[in-house]
């Protein structure tokens, strides 16, 4: 990865809303046009979990939250769904180690910003070496969003990462909020992704500019 290029993922990762139509209480379109207008730097379309939407549905969404996107200068990632990401050229796709593995990802996506979740070192490495532009860690906080996540880490696995040398952009994950988002930034972390902080809020535009205003 070129040091621009580095410099510019680091910069997107820095209030990154990740969100499906399962989480929001509102309009999804809504919900992520206030989340922009309250300053979120990256979005991830995560629709997944009980209630999601599938097929020709997903794929309706997916196109309206891209536009909303396109028209506010931020970049749009789709999480899991690779033929989906390349099929709408999405920014950007994030993946996890029971998805398609990131150097298959990278050769259908070649210039696609590419984030990987990873739990260990090795995973890190090995995603590193597949051309990931991104990590995310955790859950670093215990989380309500995600039903099979893995044992909460706490902010140790963003301060083992550095320690060992893992200078990629890395964004934490996992329960933040506007209380403990400054920590997840001292702890090495480039930025912060969340989904109930900002989606479930009942004012999603002040909300995103309190997490706004921890991480800057
Ligand atoms: C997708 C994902 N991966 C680890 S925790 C999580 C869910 C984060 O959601 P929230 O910000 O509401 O805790
Ligand atoms: C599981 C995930 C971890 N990290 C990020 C940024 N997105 C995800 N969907
Ligand atoms: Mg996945």
């Amino acid at each position: 990865m070129t040091i621009y290029r580095q410099h510019e993922i680091e910069e997107f990762l820095q209030l990154y809303f990740i969100m499906g139509s399962t989480n929001c209480k509102k309009d999804p379109v809504y919900v992520l046009k206030q989340a922009i207008e309250g300053g979120i730097t990256l979005f991830q379309f995560r629709e997944k979990g009980v209630g999601s939407l599938e097929g020709l549905k997903k794929k309706k969404l997916a196109e309206k939250l891209h536009r909303v996107c396109k028209d506010a200068g931020i970049p749009f990632i789709i999480n899991d769904d690779v033929e989906l990401a390349v099929e709408l050229d999405a920014d950007g796709i994030h993946i996890g180690q029971e998805d398609l593995a990131a150097n298959l990802v990278r050769e259908k996506a070649a210039d696609m910003i590419l984030g990987v979740s990873t739990h260990t070192i090795g995973e890190a490495e090995k995603a590193i070496e597949d051309g990931a532009d991104y990590l995310g860690l955790g859950p670093i906080y215990p989380t309500i969003s995600k039903d099979d996540a893995r044992e909460v880490s706490g902010l140790t696995i963003i301060e083992n990462f550095r320690k060992n040398g893992i200078t990629i952009p890395i964004v934490g994950i996992g329960g933040i909020t506007s209380a403990n988002a400054r920590d997840v930034i001292q702890a090495g972390a480039n930025g912060i992704s969340l989904i109930s902080a900002i989606a479930a809020a009942d004012d999603v535009k002040k909300a995103s500019e309190d997490l706004k205003r921890a991480v800057i």
